[in-house]
Protein backbone atom coordinates (compact mmCIF):
# COMPACT_ATOMS: atom_id res chain seq x y z
CA UNK A 1 0.00 0.00 0.00
CA UNK A 2 1.24 3.25 -0.78
CA UNK A 3 1.88 5.50 2.37
CA UNK A 4 3.73 8.59 0.84
CA UNK A 5 2.07 11.76 1.34
CA UNK A 6 4.35 14.02 -0.74
CA UNK A 7 1.44 16.36 -2.43
CA UNK A 8 1.70 16.38 -6.03
CA UNK A 9 0.54 19.12 -8.00
CA UNK A 10 -2.17 17.38 -10.73
CA UNK A 11 -3.44 20.01 -13.19
CA UNK A 12 -7.09 20.09 -13.78
CA UNK A 13 -7.97 21.67 -16.82
CA UNK A 14 -11.74 22.66 -16.21
CA UNK A 15 -13.18 23.77 -19.34
CA UNK A 16 -15.94 25.85 -17.30
CA UNK A 17 -13.15 27.86 -15.15
CA UNK A 18 -9.85 28.94 -16.25
CA UNK A 19 -8.48 28.90 -12.71
CA UNK A 20 -8.85 25.22 -11.76
CA UNK A 21 -6.33 22.96 -10.49
CA UNK A 22 -6.41 19.98 -7.93
CA UNK A 23 -3.15 19.65 -5.73
CA UNK A 24 -3.58 15.95 -4.79
CA UNK A 25 -2.04 14.30 -2.03
CA UNK A 26 -0.50 10.88 -2.73
CA UNK A 27 -2.69 8.48 -0.52
CA UNK A 28 -3.59 4.67 0.42
CA UNK A 29 -5.56 3.61 -2.14
CA UNK A 30 -9.24 2.38 -0.70
CA UNK A 31 -9.80 -1.25 0.54
CA UNK A 32 -13.62 -1.41 0.75
CA UNK A 33 -14.70 0.39 -2.50
CA UNK A 34 -13.72 1.40 -5.79
CA UNK A 35 -11.60 4.08 -5.99
CA UNK A 36 -13.23 7.36 -7.33
CA UNK A 37 -11.86 9.72 -10.60
CA UNK A 38 -13.57 13.03 -10.56
CA UNK A 39 -13.27 14.73 -12.94
CA UNK A 40 -15.17 18.24 -12.16
CA UNK A 41 -15.36 18.54 -16.29
CA UNK A 42 -17.85 15.80 -15.60
CA UNK A 43 -20.32 16.66 -12.73
CA UNK A 44 -22.81 14.19 -13.17
CA UNK A 45 -20.38 11.19 -14.36
CA UNK A 46 -18.53 12.26 -11.17
CA UNK A 47 -21.99 11.83 -9.08
CA UNK A 48 -22.74 8.37 -10.81
CA UNK A 49 -19.25 6.83 -9.90
CA UNK A 50 -18.16 6.65 -13.38
CA UNK A 51 -14.34 6.83 -14.23
CA UNK A 52 -13.75 9.88 -16.83
CA UNK A 53 -10.86 9.60 -19.42
CA UNK A 54 -8.25 12.31 -18.42
CA UNK A 55 -9.46 12.80 -15.06
CA UNK A 56 -7.48 13.88 -12.38
CA UNK A 57 -7.12 10.34 -10.21
CA UNK A 58 -8.34 11.35 -6.71
CA UNK A 59 -8.14 8.39 -4.02
CA UNK A 60 -10.49 8.68 -1.39
CA UNK A 61 -8.99 8.64 2.21
CA UNK A 62 -11.60 6.56 3.73
CA UNK A 63 -10.28 4.76 7.17
CA UNK A 64 -9.39 1.44 6.86
CA UNK A 65 -10.30 1.06 10.74
CA UNK A 66 -14.44 1.49 10.12
CA UNK A 67 -16.25 -1.34 11.91
CA UNK A 68 -17.93 -3.89 9.66
CA UNK A 69 -20.81 -1.65 9.10
CA UNK A 70 -24.72 -2.14 9.28
CA UNK A 71 -27.69 -0.04 8.62
CA UNK A 72 -25.97 0.37 5.14
CA UNK A 73 -23.06 2.07 6.29
CA UNK A 74 -20.62 -0.44 3.56
CA UNK A 75 -22.81 0.58 0.83
CA UNK A 76 -23.59 4.13 1.00
CA UNK A 77 -22.12 6.83 -1.27
CA UNK A 78 -22.21 9.11 1.79
CA UNK A 79 -19.37 11.63 1.85
CA UNK A 80 -19.71 13.10 5.11
CA UNK A 81 -17.54 11.32 7.49
CA UNK A 82 -15.18 10.10 4.37
CA UNK A 83 -11.56 12.43 4.01
CA UNK A 84 -11.97 15.15 0.88
CA UNK A 85 -10.53 13.31 -1.72
CA UNK A 86 -8.54 16.28 -3.24
CA UNK A 87 -6.45 18.78 -1.38
CA UNK A 88 -7.81 21.60 -3.01
CA UNK A 89 -10.47 22.46 -6.04
CA UNK A 90 -11.83 25.73 -7.70
CA UNK A 91 -15.16 25.70 -10.14
CA UNK A 92 -18.03 26.37 -11.96
CA UNK A 93 -21.18 25.35 -10.26
CA UNK A 94 -24.61 24.56 -11.48
CA UNK A 95 -27.93 25.63 -9.73
CA UNK A 96 -31.02 24.25 -9.75
CA UNK A 97 -33.42 26.40 -8.93
CA UNK A 98 -33.87 30.42 -8.57
CA UNK A 99 -31.67 32.10 -6.35
CA UNK A 100 -32.40 34.95 -4.95
CA UNK A 101 -31.51 38.19 -7.39
CA UNK A 102 -30.13 40.02 -4.05
CA UNK A 103 -27.50 36.81 -3.30
CA UNK A 104 -24.56 38.15 -3.77
CA UNK A 105 -21.36 37.57 -2.29
CA UNK A 106 -19.86 34.77 -0.79
CA UNK A 107 -20.60 31.61 1.90
CA UNK A 108 -17.25 29.90 3.58
CA UNK A 109 -17.71 27.08 5.78
CA UNK A 110 -15.06 25.51 7.63
CA UNK A 111 -14.90 21.71 9.01
CA UNK A 112 -12.88 18.95 9.50
CA UNK A 113 -12.65 17.30 6.00
CA UNK A 114 -9.24 14.91 6.22
CA UNK A 115 -9.50 11.89 8.55
CA UNK A 116 -7.01 10.08 7.49
CA UNK A 117 -3.11 10.80 6.73
CA UNK A 118 -0.90 7.91 5.47
CA UNK A 119 -1.69 5.33 7.54
CA UNK A 120 -3.26 6.79 10.68
CA UNK A 121 -6.88 7.10 11.01
CA UNK A 122 -8.43 9.68 12.86
CA UNK A 123 -11.06 8.40 15.95
CA UNK A 124 -13.29 11.49 16.31
CA UNK A 125 -15.09 13.53 14.52
CA UNK A 126 -13.17 17.13 15.88
CA UNK A 127 -9.93 15.38 14.56
CA UNK A 128 -9.74 16.27 11.33
CA UNK A 129 -7.87 18.70 9.11
CA UNK A 130 -9.71 21.52 8.04
CA UNK A 131 -11.12 21.56 5.12
CA UNK A 132 -12.97 25.13 3.77
CA UNK A 133 -15.12 25.04 1.44
CA UNK A 134 -16.75 28.06 -0.68
CA UNK A 135 -19.98 29.18 -2.56
CA UNK A 136 -19.75 32.33 -4.35
CA UNK A 137 -23.29 33.93 -5.51
CA UNK A 138 -22.88 36.17 -8.42
CA UNK A 139 -26.13 38.05 -7.48
CA UNK A 140 -28.85 38.73 -10.52
CA UNK A 141 -30.82 35.63 -9.76
CA UNK A 142 -28.43 33.47 -12.25
CA UNK A 143 -28.10 29.81 -12.54
CA UNK A 144 -24.22 29.27 -11.82
CA UNK A 145 -22.17 30.31 -9.13
CA UNK A 146 -18.60 29.27 -8.19
CA UNK A 147 -17.00 26.72 -6.00
CA UNK A 148 -13.92 25.91 -4.21
CA UNK A 149 -12.24 23.51 -1.26
CA UNK A 150 -9.17 24.12 -0.15
CA UNK A 151 -7.17 22.60 2.71
CA UNK A 152 -6.41 24.65 5.73
CA UNK A 153 -2.20 24.82 5.68
CA UNK A 154 -1.61 25.25 9.77
CA UNK A 155 1.51 23.64 10.72
CA UNK A 156 -0.45 20.40 12.21
CA UNK A 157 -1.89 19.63 8.51
CA UNK A 158 1.65 20.26 7.15
CA UNK A 159 3.59 18.42 9.65
CA UNK A 160 1.46 15.40 9.01
CA UNK A 161 1.10 15.51 5.25
CA UNK A 162 5.96 15.98 5.57
CA UNK A 163 5.57 12.83 7.91
CA UNK A 164 2.35 10.59 7.35
CA UNK A 165 1.35 10.66 10.34
CA UNK A 166 -0.21 13.35 12.89
CA UNK A 167 2.59 15.08 14.72
CA UNK A 168 0.59 17.65 17.21
CA UNK A 169 -1.83 16.68 19.51
CA UNK A 170 -5.30 16.60 18.24
CA UNK A 171 -8.56 16.36 20.16
CA UNK A 172 -8.54 12.46 20.54
CA UNK A 173 -4.86 11.67 19.31
CA UNK A 174 -1.77 12.12 21.47
CA UNK A 175 1.38 11.57 19.53
CA UNK A 176 3.27 8.49 20.99
CA UNK A 177 6.01 9.51 22.97
CA UNK A 178 9.54 10.02 21.87
CA UNK A 179 12.40 7.23 22.14
CA UNK A 180 15.40 8.98 23.05
CA UNK A 181 16.02 11.32 26.16
CA UNK A 182 16.83 13.95 24.42
CA UNK A 183 13.93 14.37 22.37
CA UNK A 184 11.91 13.61 25.44
CA UNK A 185 12.97 16.85 26.75
CA UNK A 186 11.69 18.16 23.83
CA UNK A 187 8.40 16.67 24.35
CA UNK A 188 8.19 18.34 27.66
CA UNK A 189 8.72 21.47 26.32
CA UNK A 190 6.56 21.02 23.92
CA UNK A 191 3.46 20.40 26.14
CA UNK A 192 4.42 22.99 28.88
CA UNK A 193 4.93 25.72 26.67
CA UNK A 194 1.35 24.39 24.58
CA UNK A 195 3.86 23.83 21.57
CA UNK A 196 2.59 20.05 20.66
CA UNK A 197 -1.05 21.07 21.37
CA UNK A 198 -2.75 21.43 17.58
CA UNK A 199 -3.03 24.57 15.67
CA UNK A 200 -5.23 22.98 13.36
CA UNK A 201 -8.06 25.81 12.51
CA UNK A 202 -11.00 23.26 11.91
CA UNK A 203 -14.09 25.43 13.75
CA UNK A 204 -14.99 28.54 12.93
CA UNK A 205 -14.63 31.01 10.09
CA UNK A 206 -15.27 34.83 10.78
CA UNK A 207 -14.95 37.55 8.89
CA UNK A 208 -13.48 40.22 11.07
CA UNK A 209 -14.66 44.13 11.22
CA UNK A 210 -11.44 45.07 9.58
CA UNK A 211 -12.17 42.62 6.05
CA UNK A 212 -9.42 40.12 7.47
CA UNK A 213 -10.99 36.34 7.73
CA UNK A 214 -9.97 34.34 10.62
CA UNK A 215 -10.49 30.78 11.20
CA UNK A 216 -9.99 29.20 14.40
CA UNK A 217 -10.54 26.43 16.70
CA UNK A 218 -9.68 26.54 20.54
CA UNK A 219 -6.15 26.64 21.13
CA UNK A 220 -4.67 30.11 20.25
CA UNK A 221 -2.04 29.42 18.02
CA UNK A 222 -5.27 28.36 15.66
CA UNK A 223 -5.81 31.86 14.94
CA UNK A 224 -5.02 31.86 11.69
CA UNK A 225 -6.41 34.16 8.36
CA UNK A 226 -7.13 32.88 4.76
CA UNK A 227 -8.05 34.47 1.66
CA UNK A 228 -11.95 34.56 1.43
CA UNK A 229 -11.42 34.15 -2.95
CA UNK A 230 -8.43 31.71 -3.06
CA UNK A 231 -9.41 29.82 0.45
CA UNK A 232 -5.37 30.16 0.47
CA UNK A 233 -4.13 30.60 3.95
CA UNK A 234 -2.40 33.69 4.86
CA UNK A 235 -0.67 33.30 8.02
CA UNK A 236 -1.03 32.70 11.68
CA UNK A 237 -3.01 35.68 13.45
CA UNK A 238 -0.07 36.95 15.55
CA UNK A 239 -1.40 38.43 19.11
CA UNK A 240 0.97 41.71 19.69
CA UNK A 241 -0.72 41.67 23.37
CA UNK A 242 1.16 39.33 25.85
CA UNK A 243 -2.26 37.66 27.49
CA UNK A 244 -1.01 33.90 26.31
CA UNK A 245 -3.14 30.94 27.12
CA UNK A 246 -3.21 27.93 25.60
CA UNK A 247 -6.77 27.85 25.05
CA UNK A 248 -9.82 29.75 23.75
CA UNK A 249 -13.42 29.79 23.28
CA UNK A 250 -13.50 28.31 19.38
CA UNK A 251 -16.24 31.10 18.57
CA UNK A 252 -15.66 34.64 19.73
CA UNK A 253 -18.03 36.84 19.51
CA UNK A 254 -17.57 39.47 16.49
CA UNK A 255 -19.00 42.63 15.00
CA UNK A 256 -18.27 45.18 12.73
CA UNK A 257 -16.32 47.23 15.73
CA UNK A 258 -14.54 44.36 18.17
CA UNK A 259 -13.73 40.84 18.54
CA UNK A 260 -14.76 39.18 22.02
CA UNK A 261 -13.02 35.80 23.26
CA UNK A 262 -12.40 34.07 26.51
CA UNK A 263 -9.31 32.89 27.98
CA UNK A 264 -9.58 29.72 30.05
CA UNK A 265 -7.00 29.87 32.66
CA UNK A 266 -6.18 26.38 33.51
CA UNK A 267 -3.69 27.00 36.34
CA UNK A 268 -5.65 29.31 38.09
CA UNK A 269 -9.29 28.08 37.16
CA UNK A 270 -11.27 31.48 35.24
CA UNK A 271 -11.72 33.00 32.09
CA UNK A 272 -10.31 36.21 30.85
CA UNK A 273 -12.70 37.99 29.03
CA UNK A 274 -10.85 40.38 26.54
CA UNK A 275 -11.78 42.62 23.67
CA UNK A 276 -9.91 43.31 20.20
CA UNK A 277 -10.92 46.48 18.06
CA UNK A 278 -11.30 45.84 14.44
CA UNK A 279 -8.33 46.58 12.70
CA UNK A 280 -6.42 45.77 15.93
CA UNK A 281 -4.18 42.74 16.82
CA UNK A 282 -3.86 43.10 20.15
CA UNK A 283 -6.75 41.62 22.69
CA UNK A 284 -7.34 43.85 25.92
CA UNK A 285 -8.78 42.20 28.99
CA UNK A 286 -12.01 43.45 30.20
CA UNK A 287 -12.10 40.94 33.28
CA UNK A 288 -11.82 38.11 34.95
CA UNK A 289 -14.60 35.28 35.86
CA UNK A 290 -12.81 33.09 39.09
CA UNK A 291 -14.52 29.57 38.28
CA UNK A 292 -16.69 28.16 41.42
CA UNK A 293 -16.00 24.80 40.86
CA UNK A 294 -13.22 23.01 39.89
CA UNK A 295 -10.52 21.76 39.33
CA UNK A 296 -10.63 23.25 35.99
CA UNK A 297 -12.92 25.63 33.85
CA UNK A 298 -15.68 24.42 32.60
CA UNK A 299 -14.94 23.73 28.66
CA UNK A 300 -16.06 26.67 26.90
CA UNK A 301 -16.43 25.74 22.88
CA UNK A 302 -18.49 28.98 22.72
CA UNK A 303 -20.50 31.68 24.82
CA UNK A 304 -23.22 34.25 24.81
CA UNK A 305 -23.33 37.98 24.95
CA UNK A 306 -26.64 40.75 25.82
CA UNK A 307 -26.07 44.45 24.63
CA UNK A 308 -24.22 45.21 28.23
CA UNK A 309 -23.08 41.86 29.19
CA UNK A 310 -20.86 39.07 28.73
CA UNK A 311 -22.06 35.50 29.66
CA UNK A 312 -19.70 32.87 31.01
CA UNK A 313 -20.87 29.13 31.19
CA UNK A 314 -19.02 26.95 33.81
CA UNK A 315 -19.97 23.16 33.44
CA UNK A 316 -19.62 20.37 35.13
CA UNK A 317 -17.81 19.07 31.43
CA UNK A 318 -14.07 20.63 32.38
CA UNK A 319 -10.75 20.75 30.37
CA UNK A 320 -8.78 17.59 31.87
CA UNK A 321 -5.18 20.01 32.68
CA UNK A 322 -3.47 16.85 32.95
CA UNK A 323 -4.32 15.57 29.48
CA UNK A 324 -3.55 18.88 28.14
CA UNK A 325 -0.26 19.32 29.89
CA UNK A 326 0.87 15.52 29.60
CA UNK A 327 -0.16 14.73 26.43
CA UNK A 328 -2.39 11.26 27.72
CA UNK A 329 -6.17 11.14 27.01
CA UNK A 330 -9.00 11.86 29.51
CA UNK A 331 -12.15 10.24 29.85
CA UNK A 332 -13.75 12.55 27.18
CA UNK A 333 -10.48 13.11 25.72
CA UNK A 334 -9.37 16.32 26.57
CA UNK A 335 -12.22 17.13 29.21
CA UNK A 336 -13.10 15.50 32.73
CA UNK A 337 -16.46 15.04 33.76
CA UNK A 338 -17.16 16.21 37.45
CA UNK A 339 -20.86 16.63 37.99
CA UNK A 340 -19.99 17.10 41.68
CA UNK A 341 -18.26 20.54 40.52
CA UNK A 342 -21.18 21.81 39.30
CA UNK A 343 -22.93 23.87 37.05
CA UNK A 344 -22.88 28.00 37.12
CA UNK A 345 -23.63 30.84 34.95
CA UNK A 346 -21.51 34.46 35.29
CA UNK A 347 -22.77 37.89 33.70
CA UNK A 348 -19.96 40.71 33.30
CA UNK A 349 -20.38 43.88 32.29
CA UNK A 350 -18.66 44.50 29.04
CA UNK A 351 -17.97 48.48 29.77
CA UNK A 352 -16.59 47.54 33.81
CA UNK A 353 -15.79 43.99 33.94
CA UNK A 354 -17.52 43.67 37.20
CA UNK A 355 -18.92 40.48 37.57
CA UNK A 356 -23.00 41.71 38.36
CA UNK A 357 -24.62 37.79 38.82
CA UNK A 358 -22.53 34.63 39.21
CA UNK A 359 -25.52 31.55 40.14
CA UNK A 360 -25.78 28.48 40.41
CA UNK A 361 -27.35 26.09 37.62
CA UNK A 362 -29.21 23.07 37.15
CA UNK A 363 -26.41 20.78 35.52
CA UNK A 364 -25.99 21.27 31.81
CA UNK A 365 -24.06 20.15 28.75
CA UNK A 366 -23.88 22.45 25.94
CA UNK A 367 -21.27 22.79 23.09
CA UNK A 368 -23.11 26.05 21.58
CA UNK A 369 -25.24 28.91 22.61
CA UNK A 370 -27.60 30.24 20.71
CA UNK A 371 -27.76 33.99 22.00
CA UNK A 372 -28.80 35.78 25.25
CA UNK A 373 -30.62 38.98 25.87
CA UNK A 374 -31.35 40.85 29.02
CA UNK A 375 -35.13 41.15 30.91
CA UNK A 376 -35.64 44.89 32.57
CA UNK A 377 -38.40 45.37 35.57
CA UNK A 378 -38.58 44.66 38.65
CA UNK A 379 -37.03 41.24 37.97
CA UNK A 380 -34.55 41.88 35.75
CA UNK A 381 -32.44 38.89 34.52
CA UNK A 382 -30.38 37.55 31.34
CA UNK A 383 -31.76 35.06 28.87
CA UNK A 384 -30.00 32.72 27.65
CA UNK A 385 -30.33 30.29 25.02
CA UNK A 386 -27.95 27.19 24.01
CA UNK A 387 -28.43 24.12 22.67
CA UNK A 388 -28.36 21.95 25.72
CA UNK A 389 -27.59 17.75 25.92
CA UNK A 390 -29.71 17.08 29.18
CA UNK A 391 -26.68 17.68 31.42
CA UNK A 392 -25.25 14.55 29.73
CA UNK A 393 -21.64 14.44 27.95
CA UNK A 394 -22.39 11.41 25.72
CA UNK A 395 -23.21 13.60 22.87
CA UNK A 396 -18.98 14.02 22.75
CA UNK A 397 -18.79 9.89 21.97
CA UNK A 398 -21.68 9.93 19.41
CA UNK A 399 -19.15 11.86 17.53
CA UNK A 400 -16.72 8.96 17.25
CA UNK A 401 -16.35 8.38 13.39
CA UNK A 402 -16.86 4.92 13.30
CA UNK A 403 -19.83 5.51 14.86
CA UNK A 404 -20.96 8.38 13.12
CA UNK A 405 -19.81 5.51 9.78
CA UNK A 406 -21.93 1.89 10.78
CA UNK A 407 -24.84 3.64 12.88
CA UNK A 408 -26.29 4.94 10.83
CA UNK A 409 -30.19 4.80 10.73
CA UNK A 410 -29.66 3.56 14.13
CA UNK A 411 -31.92 5.72 17.39
CA UNK A 412 -28.46 6.76 19.09
CA UNK A 413 -28.00 10.19 18.95
CA UNK A 414 -28.98 11.33 22.39
CA UNK A 415 -31.70 13.91 22.99
CA UNK A 416 -31.12 17.56 23.19
CA UNK A 417 -33.46 20.43 23.27
CA UNK A 418 -33.07 24.23 23.23
CA UNK A 419 -31.97 24.80 26.91
CA UNK A 420 -33.25 28.43 28.49
CA UNK A 421 -31.33 30.14 31.28
CA UNK A 422 -32.86 32.83 33.55
CA UNK A 423 -30.23 34.74 35.16
CA UNK A 424 -31.07 37.06 38.02
CA UNK A 425 -29.28 40.27 38.62
CA UNK A 426 -30.93 40.97 42.30
CA UNK A 427 -27.95 38.71 43.28
CA UNK A 428 -30.23 35.59 43.74
CA UNK A 429 -27.97 32.38 43.91
CA UNK A 430 -29.64 30.36 41.51
CA UNK A 431 -30.65 30.74 38.17
CA UNK A 432 -33.00 28.76 36.07
CA UNK A 433 -33.12 25.99 33.31
CA UNK A 434 -35.96 25.31 31.30
CA UNK A 435 -36.64 24.00 28.26
CA UNK A 436 -37.69 26.51 25.38
CA UNK A 437 -40.34 24.69 23.46
CA UNK A 438 -41.55 20.72 23.69
CA UNK A 439 -38.14 18.98 21.95
CA UNK A 440 -40.39 16.72 20.08
CA UNK A 441 -41.23 19.63 17.67
CA UNK A 442 -37.49 19.27 16.42
CA UNK A 443 -36.77 15.40 16.92
CA UNK A 444 -35.32 16.02 20.31
CA UNK A 445 -31.89 17.10 18.14
CA UNK A 446 -30.50 20.29 18.59
CA UNK A 447 -27.08 22.06 17.74
CA UNK A 448 -25.06 23.74 15.00
CA UNK A 449 -26.91 26.91 15.27
CA UNK A 450 -27.15 30.64 13.77
CA UNK A 451 -29.85 32.88 14.41
CA UNK A 452 -30.06 36.55 12.17
CA UNK A 453 -26.88 38.79 13.42
CA UNK A 454 -28.92 41.99 13.61
CA UNK A 455 -30.40 40.41 17.12
CA UNK A 456 -27.27 39.49 18.70
CA UNK A 457 -27.64 40.25 22.08
CA UNK A 458 -31.06 41.14 21.66
CA UNK A 459 -34.51 39.70 22.19
CA UNK A 460 -35.07 37.70 19.39
CA UNK A 461 -37.30 35.11 17.93
CA UNK A 462 -36.02 33.20 15.41
CA UNK A 463 -33.33 30.44 15.40
CA UNK A 464 -31.95 27.64 12.90
CA UNK A 465 -30.40 24.54 13.89
CA UNK A 466 -29.54 21.30 13.34
CA UNK A 467 -32.48 18.81 14.36
CA UNK A 468 -33.59 15.32 14.25
CA UNK A 469 -35.89 12.93 12.39
CA UNK A 470 -35.72 9.92 14.18
CA UNK A 471 -34.06 7.06 13.87
CA UNK A 472 -30.51 8.66 13.68
CA UNK A 473 -27.14 8.87 14.80
CA UNK A 474 -26.42 12.44 13.88
CA UNK A 475 -28.81 15.66 13.61
CA UNK A 476 -30.47 14.94 9.83
CA UNK A 477 -32.97 18.39 9.34
CA UNK A 478 -32.56 22.01 8.97
CA UNK A 479 -34.82 22.96 11.54
CA UNK A 480 -36.39 26.76 12.10
CA UNK A 481 -37.34 27.22 15.52
CA UNK A 482 -39.62 29.98 16.77
CA UNK A 483 -39.07 30.72 20.19
CA UNK A 484 -42.23 32.36 20.24
CA UNK A 485 -44.88 30.23 18.88
CA UNK A 486 -42.94 27.61 20.62
CA UNK A 487 -43.19 25.96 16.69
CA UNK A 488 -40.91 24.14 14.55
CA UNK A 489 -40.38 23.62 10.60
CA UNK A 490 -37.46 21.43 9.22
CA UNK A 491 -35.83 20.04 5.88
CA UNK A 492 -35.27 16.13 5.73
CA UNK A 493 -34.05 14.25 3.02
CA UNK A 494 -33.65 11.01 4.23
CA UNK A 495 -30.10 9.71 4.26
CA UNK A 496 -28.64 13.60 3.94
CA UNK A 497 -26.70 14.92 6.65
CA UNK A 498 -26.63 19.19 6.04
CA UNK A 499 -24.44 21.09 8.25
CA UNK A 500 -25.19 24.09 10.19
CA UNK A 501 -28.05 26.28 8.94
CA UNK A 502 -26.52 29.55 8.55
CA UNK A 503 -28.91 32.65 8.02
CA UNK A 504 -28.14 34.99 5.71
CA UNK A 505 -30.49 38.67 5.92
CA UNK A 506 -31.78 40.44 2.95
CA UNK A 507 -30.14 43.27 2.41
CA UNK A 508 -32.51 46.05 3.95
CA UNK A 509 -34.64 43.49 5.33
CA UNK A 510 -36.69 44.61 8.84
CA UNK A 511 -38.52 41.63 9.49
CA UNK A 512 -36.25 39.37 11.57
CA UNK A 513 -36.78 36.15 9.00
CA UNK A 514 -36.43 37.92 5.80
CA UNK A 515 -33.67 36.17 4.08
CA UNK A 516 -31.87 33.06 3.16
CA UNK A 517 -30.61 29.73 4.96
CA UNK A 518 -27.46 28.40 3.64
CA UNK A 519 -26.37 25.02 4.31
CA UNK A 520 -23.69 22.38 2.43
CA UNK A 521 -25.65 18.71 2.46
CA UNK A 522 -23.75 15.33 1.52
CA UNK A 523 -26.73 13.31 -0.22
CA UNK A 524 -27.22 9.74 0.42
CA UNK A 525 -26.36 9.41 -3.29
CA UNK A 526 -22.90 10.83 -2.73
CA UNK A 527 -23.50 14.46 -3.95
CA UNK A 528 -22.44 17.77 -2.68
CA UNK A 529 -24.27 20.80 -2.35
CA UNK A 530 -25.04 24.19 -1.02
CA UNK A 531 -28.76 24.07 -0.41
CA UNK A 532 -29.97 27.38 -0.19
CA UNK A 533 -33.86 27.76 1.83
CA UNK A 534 -36.45 30.86 1.82
CA UNK A 535 -35.97 31.66 5.43
CA UNK A 536 -39.64 32.70 6.09
CA UNK A 537 -41.11 29.71 4.48
CA UNK A 538 -38.29 27.18 5.19
CA UNK A 539 -39.03 25.94 1.42
CA UNK A 540 -36.07 25.10 -0.04
CA UNK A 541 -35.39 27.57 -3.44
CA UNK A 542 -31.96 26.17 -4.56
CA UNK A 543 -29.07 23.86 -4.65
CA UNK A 544 -25.84 24.58 -5.95
CA UNK A 545 -24.27 21.45 -6.87
CA UNK A 546 -20.23 20.77 -6.61
CA UNK A 547 -19.14 17.94 -9.03
CA UNK A 548 -18.60 15.64 -6.13
CA UNK A 549 -19.64 14.57 -2.61
CA UNK A 550 -17.72 17.12 0.16
CA UNK A 551 -17.43 15.76 4.22
CA UNK A 552 -19.08 17.68 6.82
CA UNK A 553 -18.48 20.81 8.57
CA UNK A 554 -19.17 23.07 11.08
CA UNK A 555 -19.47 26.36 10.79
CA UNK A 556 -20.15 28.36 8.12
CA UNK A 557 -20.11 32.98 7.05
CA UNK A 558 -21.28 34.84 4.88
CA UNK A 559 -18.75 37.95 2.94
CA UNK A 560 -21.26 40.35 0.75
CA UNK A 561 -19.74 41.28 -2.57
CA UNK A 562 -18.17 44.35 -2.21
CA UNK A 563 -19.52 47.14 -4.94
CA UNK A 564 -17.58 47.38 -7.90
C1 LIG B 1 -11.92 20.81 22.20
C2 LIG B 1 -10.46 20.92 22.40
C3 LIG B 1 -9.51 20.79 21.39
C4 LIG B 1 -9.82 20.67 19.97
C5 LIG B 1 -10.97 20.96 19.37
C6 LIG B 1 -11.21 20.90 17.97
C7 LIG B 1 -10.05 20.76 17.06
C8 LIG B 1 -12.46 20.98 17.41
C9 LIG B 1 -13.71 21.10 18.10
C10 LIG B 1 -14.85 21.13 17.41
C11 LIG B 1 -16.16 21.08 18.03
C12 LIG B 1 -16.29 21.17 19.47
C13 LIG B 1 -17.26 20.89 17.22
C14 LIG B 1 -18.59 20.65 17.70
C15 LIG B 1 -19.53 20.06 16.92
C16 LIG B 1 -20.78 19.62 17.47
C17 LIG B 1 -21.72 18.88 16.82
C18 LIG B 1 -21.60 18.52 15.40
C19 LIG B 1 -22.87 18.49 17.57
C20 LIG B 1 -23.88 17.67 17.15
C21 LIG B 1 -24.89 17.30 18.06
O1 LIG B 1 -25.90 16.75 17.88
C22 LIG B 1 -8.04 20.85 21.68
C23 LIG B 1 -7.49 22.14 21.14
C24 LIG B 1 -7.33 19.68 21.02
C25 LIG B 1 -7.75 20.77 23.15
C26 LIG B 1 -8.66 21.59 23.96
C27 LIG B 1 -10.07 21.18 23.79
FE1 LIG C 1 -18.68 25.23 17.15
Amino acid sequence: MATSLTLIATPCTDPRSSSSFALAPRLPPRRSRDDILIDPRNAAAARRRVPVRGAVRATTLRSDQEPAGDSGATTTKLSAWTSVRQERWEGDLSVDGHLPPWLNGTYIRNGPGMWDVGEHAFHHLFDGYATLVRVSFRGGGGARATGAHRQIESEAYRAAVARGRPVLREFSHCPAPAKSLLDRVGDLVGLVTGAALTDNPNSAVLPLGDGRVMCLTETTKSSVLIDPDTLETVGRFRYTDRLGGMVQSAHPIVTDTEFLTLLPDLVRPGHLVVRMEAGSNERKVIGRVDCRGGPSPGWLHSFAVTEKYVVVPEMPLRYSSASLLTSELAPFYAFDWVPASGSYMHVMCKSTGKTVASVEVPPFMAIHFINAYEEEGDEAAVVVDCCEHYGDPAIIETLVLSRLRSLRGKDVLPNARVGRFRIPLDGSPFGELETALDPEEHGRGMDMCSINPARLGRKYRYAYACGARRPCNFPNTLTKIDLVEKKAKSWHEEGSVPSEPFFVARPGATDEDDGVVISIVSSDDGEGYALVLDATTFEEIARVRFPYGLPYGFHGCWIPATEE
